[in-house]
């Protein structure tokens, strides 16, 4: 899934936040993903738009519910990249006004192919205030951290204490990030 929204998320033993729209023809697939956060299990629920993102209606019914949203992008792959930026609106726009979106720079193990630059999606990222990292779905490169992040937030959301310290999604994902380097992708 690149330059799409593709993530709705509910805590465990909730109903699904997001249920499938009325277009059977259109493969979007839900999975489940289960992240332990200081002890609680937190269901998440991911729907990846699967090539489908030219049906601006169907992503729609899907993200417009949906607590969090990973925003994907191909490293290797301008026109990903720049498709970003007309999500980010459209999502500000149609989405919760609370979602949480994290913009991630995928293929980051294939540096001899790169053509967008990690800071030009920290740049972009920074502009639409999200947290941001690279990742590889080949390598594994930051993808449980990405889930974890956001399973994180959720939980802080749900469950925050007068006396607790706030949780800081971009300044955790800054923190724990790996940065791909010359010489190591994990
Ligand atoms: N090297 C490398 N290849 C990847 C990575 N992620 C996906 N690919 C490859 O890129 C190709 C496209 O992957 P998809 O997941 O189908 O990409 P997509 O943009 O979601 O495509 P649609 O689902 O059709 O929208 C496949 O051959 C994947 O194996 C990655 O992190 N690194």
């Amino acid at each position: 899934m690149t330059g799409t929204p593709g993530a709705a998320a509910a805590r465990d033993g909730e109903a699904p936040l997001c249920s499938p729209p009325c277009c059977p023809s259109y493969d979007l697939t839900g999975k489940n993903k289960v992240v332990t956060v200081d002890g609680m299990r937190v269901k998440l629920q991911i729907w990846d738009t699967a090539g489908q993102e030219r049906f601006r209606s169907v992503t729609h019914a899907y993200y417009r519910d949906a607590q969090a949203l990973l925003l994907l992008y191909d490293i290797t792959n301008k026109a990903s990249f720049d498709n970003i930026r007309a999500w980010l609106t459209e999502i500000h726009e149609c989405a919760q006004r609370d979602v949480v979106i994290m913009l991630l720079g995928n293929k980051a193990d294939v540096s001899s192919e790169r053509v967008i630059s990690s800071e030009d999606g920290e740049t972009l990222a920074r502009e639409y205030g999200v947290p941001f990292m690279e990742t590889s779905a080949k390598t594994g490169m930051n993808v449980e951290l990405a889930f974890l992040a956001i399973a994180k937030e959720l939980k802080y959301r749900a469950g925050r204490q007068a006396d607790e310290p706030s949780f800081q999604l971009r300044d955790y994902v800054e923190s724990q990030k790996k940065r791909p380097s010359c010489c190591s992708f994990v």
